[in-house]
């Protein structure tokens, strides 16, 4: 902290002693005895009673006098102002002491050696001696040195504070993560450059302070500099200058935005041009990361959804714009991906889905849009003369998607099937475009797939109703609109119910019940069936694991359920939860699992009958090749498709068709049952060809609940 200074300007009033005059009549020898008794009496003023001053008497002067030879005789009795000296030294009590010292000094240092009066307002006030101006001299020097002491201290101590702040302030500035160029305004030449600045500037602040724009950089570059700084010196305030893209100090592009101020001087004129380079290179990579996160699908590359429907709206009104030439919109399901993905993994889904967005790239030519809709959905976007180029792309699409697919840990085949719309023939709107291109696609998943159809407009009303289907279905489990009825199977020996087969039942909020012969094919198609079907397993295991009597329950398993790795642990994890004995469940399948992919299948349906599951062929004798899947595994049970059991007991085709069947069983051991038994007649008969089981309206039609055969007695054969 600086202290105040201030040195008091002393005055002669400062030094005078206000000792009492002495009147003029005091005689030699009083005022001698008067000098005798105060040894520091140096000066004696003499006035009149008014304070009139009339002289002055020194002490050595008066005592010289009296110690003369007859001094004293001569002198004693004598008045004072006899012997005074009447023309003393008088000055004024307010005369600035330094004014008096230097002018006596100079002037006659001999007077005042003798002392002198001091008077206020022409009045006695003091006497002054050169002893005490000596003294007050000696305390001014000394007060005068102290202070310059300090102001020397206090100096030393600011330059230390100044060069702190200086240093301080240009830590600041070399670490601020922007460039600090300043140029003088006079001739533009560089007076500060920091860290950033050099290292985005691919320079060193030595080189570069005291030079210009021109020493510094090619003439191009220069002269948009100096047109930047003419910029800012015309300017009241800031500029903020269009981003432009430089190469650092490194070899990389950089991205910067400048802002320039004038730093003016107290009267106005320009002193400086303070440059603050900001290096937005990170800030715009994010934004285009960004950008692009919301425009493509991360994992493909390919355009998302959003994307998809800003190209298509564009496409649509340059067709519109347009004379000749049409936009085709292609719909592309892949099929069995979500198998692939169950059976192998997301890691493996994830290498389909990249490959395929690769190979659709390569079958597309430029301008046209591939967009990943989402899981294994894709759309292309094209423009065509003809609608044979549609076709053309389609093709390509599906004999590219033939060739199978080498992943990581797997050799997989896939199919794709497309539907195609054109615009403006099928629809001018985005939406309208796109659902008949999905309609065209729906046909082509329900004629087989792996193909391409385009739409057609006598796409009828049942292809939507489908579609409505499988949309109100993936909402079915959720909303909790399935329900199991179950069907008793009676032993025809002992003539009891010895199990239930549980069938599935949809609640339609608005179409009411769905039969399961509608909606199972289209579960089936769209890959619902793997969470309906689970959702059927455990409700049915669940309810026999409450029923009072140890019956059997039969679950229909469709052959698509097979495509999922996880059907034996589901089967294991549904019966440790529902508590049910596996033994009282049994499975029912049909010959098309045998059918497809049999090894795999087989080894599927292998390990749940060791789990102690029972295993049923259902349907049988409706396929081709029946009797050989008897060989291929070994069923618990066979159940008699119900086409055979109406036409007995009278026509004889049918009669020895279920008798060649029940032959046939006795000698593998295999339980028979029959299914579809609507009338006595034909129970007897099935009794008669010796049939374990019978199924059909005769005993029971499927209900909800099964309440009332928790108490019957009746045998029922
Ligand atoms: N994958 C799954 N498939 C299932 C499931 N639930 C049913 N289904 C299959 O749907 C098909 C139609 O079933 P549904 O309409 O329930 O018809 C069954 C019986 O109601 C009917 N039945 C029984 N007795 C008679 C009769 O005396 N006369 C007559 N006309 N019909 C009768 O037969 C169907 C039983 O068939 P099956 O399964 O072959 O024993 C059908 O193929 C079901 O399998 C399911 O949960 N999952």
């Amino acid at each position: 902290m600086v202290r105040s200074y201030s040195m008091q300007t002393l005055q002669i009033s400062d030094i005078a002693d206000p000792i009492a005059p002495i009147p003029p009549g005091m005689t030699a020898s009083c005022v001698y005895e008067l000098f005798r008794d105060t040894p520091d009496l140096m000066v004696l003023a003499v006035a009149d009673d008014m304070g009139q001053v009339l002289g002055l008497v020194e002490r050595h002067t008066f005592n010289l006098k009296m110690a003369a030879e007859f001094g004293r005789a001569l002198y004693a009795r004598k008045a004072i102002s006899a012997l005074m000296d009447r023309e003393p030294l008088m000055v004024e009590a307010e005369t600035p002491l330094h004014d008096f010292t230097g002018a006596m000094l100079q002037d006659r240092p001999s007077e005042l050696m003798r002392g002198f009066i001091v008077t206020n307002n022409n009045r006695y006030y003091g006497v002054g001696t050169s002893l005490a101006v000596l003294k007050a001299i000696s305390a001014d020097l000394q007060r005068a040195f102290h202070i310059q002491q300090e102001m020397t201290e206090d100096l030393i101590a600011l330059g230390a504070e100044a060069q702190r702040h200086q240093g301080f302030l240009n830590m600041v500035i070399q670490n601020i993560p922007a460039m600090v160029l300043v140029k003088q305004a006079r001739d533009q030449s560089v007076v500060l450059l920091n860290h950033a600045g050099e290292s985005l500037l691919g320079v060193t602040a030595q080189n570069t302070i005291g030079k210009t724009s021109h020493d510094l950089f090619a003439p191009e570059r220069a002269a948009l500099y100096d047109s930047y700084d003419r910029q800012a010196l015309q300017s009241d305030g800031p500029v903020l200058l269009e981003e432009e893209r430089i190469v650092d100090g490194r070899g990389q592009e950089r991205i910067i935005q400048l802002k320039k101020t004038v730093l003016r001087k107290p009267n106005g004129e320009a002193d400086s041009i303070l440059t603050l380079g900001m290096d937005l290179t990170e800030q715009k990579q994010a934004e285009a990361q960004i950008a692009r996160l919301a425009h493509y699908d991360p994992l493909t590359g390919l355009a998302n959804r959003t994307l998809f429907t800003q190209d298509m709206e564009k496409a649509l009104a340059r067709a519109a714009r347009r004379r000749h030439g049409q936009t085709a919109l292609h719909c592309l399901d892949l099929d069995r991906f979500k198998a692939i993905n169950d059976s192998y993994g997301h890691l493996a889904g994830d290498e389909l889905l990249i490959e395929v967005g690769r190979r659709l790239r390569k079958c597309v030519r430029r301008g046209d849009v591939v967009a990943r809709m989402g899981g294994d959905e894709f759309a292309i976007i094209q423009e065509i003369e003809r609608a044979g180029d549609a076709q053309g792309l389609a093709s390509r699409v599906v004999e590219a998607m033939q060739v199978p697919f080498t992943l990581t840990n797997a050799q997989v085949e896939v199919g794709v099937s497309i539907g195609i719309a054109l615009s403006p023939d099928d629809a001018q709107d985005m939406h309208n475009l796109m659902s008949r291109a999905d309609m065209a696609l729906y046909r082509v998943k329900s004629e087989g797939r792996n193909n391409w159809c385009f739409y057609s407009a006598e796409m009828d009303e049942k292809l939507l109703l489908r579609m409505e289907l499988e949309h109100d279905l993936k909402q079915a489990i959720e909303r909790d609109e399935f329900e199991l009825h179950f069907q008793p199977l009676l032993n025809l020996k002992t003539g009891e119910i010895v199990s239930f087969e549980a069938l599935l039942r949809w609640r339609h909020p608005k179409r009411g019940l769905v039969s399961p012969a509608d909606f199972i094919p289209v579960a089936e198609e769209s890959g619902l069936i793997g969470p309906i079907g689970e959702w059927v397993l455990r409700t049915a295991c669940r309810s026999a694991a409450a029923w009072p009597q140890p019956w059997r329950i039969a679950v229909n398993i469709s052959p698509v359920q097979f495509r999922y790795k996880s059907l034996t642990q589901l089967v294991k994890t549904t019966l440790k939860e529902s508590g049910l004995a596996p033994r009282r469940l049994e499975l029912e399948i049909t010959e098309t699992v045998i059918l497809n992919h049999e090894t795999h299948n087989i080894s599927i349906l292998n390990a749940i009958r060791g789990l102690g599951v029972r295993i049923a062929m259902d349907d049988f004798g409706t396929g081709y090749s029946s009797l050989s899947y008897l060989r291929a595994f070994p069923f618990d049970k066979i159940k008699i498709d119900q086409s055979f059991i109406r036409d007995l007991p009278h026509d004889r085709n049918a009669l020895s068709i279920v008798r060649a069947i029940t032959d046939m069983a006795q000698t593998l051991g295999v339980h028979i049952t029959a299914e579809g038994v609507e009338t006595e007649a034909q129970l007897h008969a099935l009794e008669a060809l010796n049939c374990h089981e019978a199924q059909g309206y005769l005993i029971g039609r499927p209900a909800p609940g099964i309440e009332a055969y928790f108490t019957a007695v009746k045998r029922y054969v």
